[in-house]
């Protein structure tokens, strides 16, 4: 997916997105980072054909994505939004199928392809054993596993996750970034996510894509770009970068 020159602004006065220009590695993770209303969620949203930006194009397996039909995109590119919300009373099992709508037709009947891939999702994310129960009966991690079973239940090969861990213990993040990371390796999703946790960000992404006042502030792999300068010019934060034999490379924050 190549990014184009993308201004977007949603009260047509002040630019939320300016002039970003990058691009989506197939087959890697790519993780976006930034402060707070610097334009992570926007810039998500323009990539998915959510907004339409005003300047540039996004372009994916060589089309412009505001030439895709809806459906069609649906089959390239699920997301998991930040917050979802579904009537308590469907099971996980229902919820997951709708992510095969975009494979099917008006009226038509679950064929043994939407079997398969629903039952792809739910041993993915490991909620066989929860297909029968509704969302209220489900811990905050199982139900962020649920929308992520019903985005890949979609089968595309790109996923995006806005947030994927937030309102989640540590025990949970870890879980649900696991699995993302295991959707990419054991199966080749290109994942784009949003995160906050900046030492997450370094372990589980191939590139980060470093955003501040809407535009692209710096990209690359992790290890090349995340410096205690890099931190401070974009949140404003003295860290520490350490190098671990173990861990690899973490940050700790010591001041503002
Ligand atoms: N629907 C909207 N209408 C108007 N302005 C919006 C809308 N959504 C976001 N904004 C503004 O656009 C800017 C970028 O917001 P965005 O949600 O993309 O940032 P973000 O980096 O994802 O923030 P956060 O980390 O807090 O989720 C912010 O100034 C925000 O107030």
């Amino acid at each position: 997916m190549e990014i184009n020159n993308i201004s977007f602004s949603y009260d047509k006065k002040n630019d939320q997105l300016k002039s970003v220009t990058s691009e989506i590695v197939k087959g890697k993770i790519t993780t976006i980072i930034g402060p707070n209303g610097c334009g992570k969620s926007t810039l998500l949203g323009v990539m998915s054909n959510n907004y339409a930006p005003h300047t540039g194009q996004v372009v994916l397996d060589g089309k412009e994505l505001n030439m895709y039909k809806t459906k069609e995109l649906a089959k390239k590119l699920a997301v998991v939004h930040q917050s979802n919300e579904a009537p308590s009373d469907l099971t996980v099992e229902k919820l997951t199928s709708f992510g095969r709508l975009p494979h099917r037709t008006l009226f038509a009947q679950e064929r043994k392809e939407d079997e398969e891939a629903i039952e792809w999702a739910l041993t993915c994310t490991n909620l066989q054993n929860k297909r029968a129960k509704t969302l209220q009966q489900l811990s905050g991690g199982e139900r962020q596993r649920v929308w992520i079973a019903m985005a890949i239940a979609q089968r595309t090969s790109i996923l995006f996750l806005d947030e994927p861990t937030t309102f989640l213990d540590i025990y949970y993040q870890i879980e649900i970034l696991e699995l993302i990371k295991k959707l990419n390796v054991d199966h080749g999703l290109t994942i784009v996510m949003v995160l906050h946790d900046m030492n997450q960000a370094i372990r589980y992404s191939d590139r980060l894509l470093v955003m501040k006042n809407g535009q692209l502030f710096m990209e690359g792999a992790p290890h090349d770009i995340m410096t205690e300068s890099m931190i401070k010019s974009v949140y404003g934060v003295d860290v520490i970068v350490k190098h671990d034999q173990d861990t690899g490379l973490y940050m700790v924050p010591v001041g503002i």
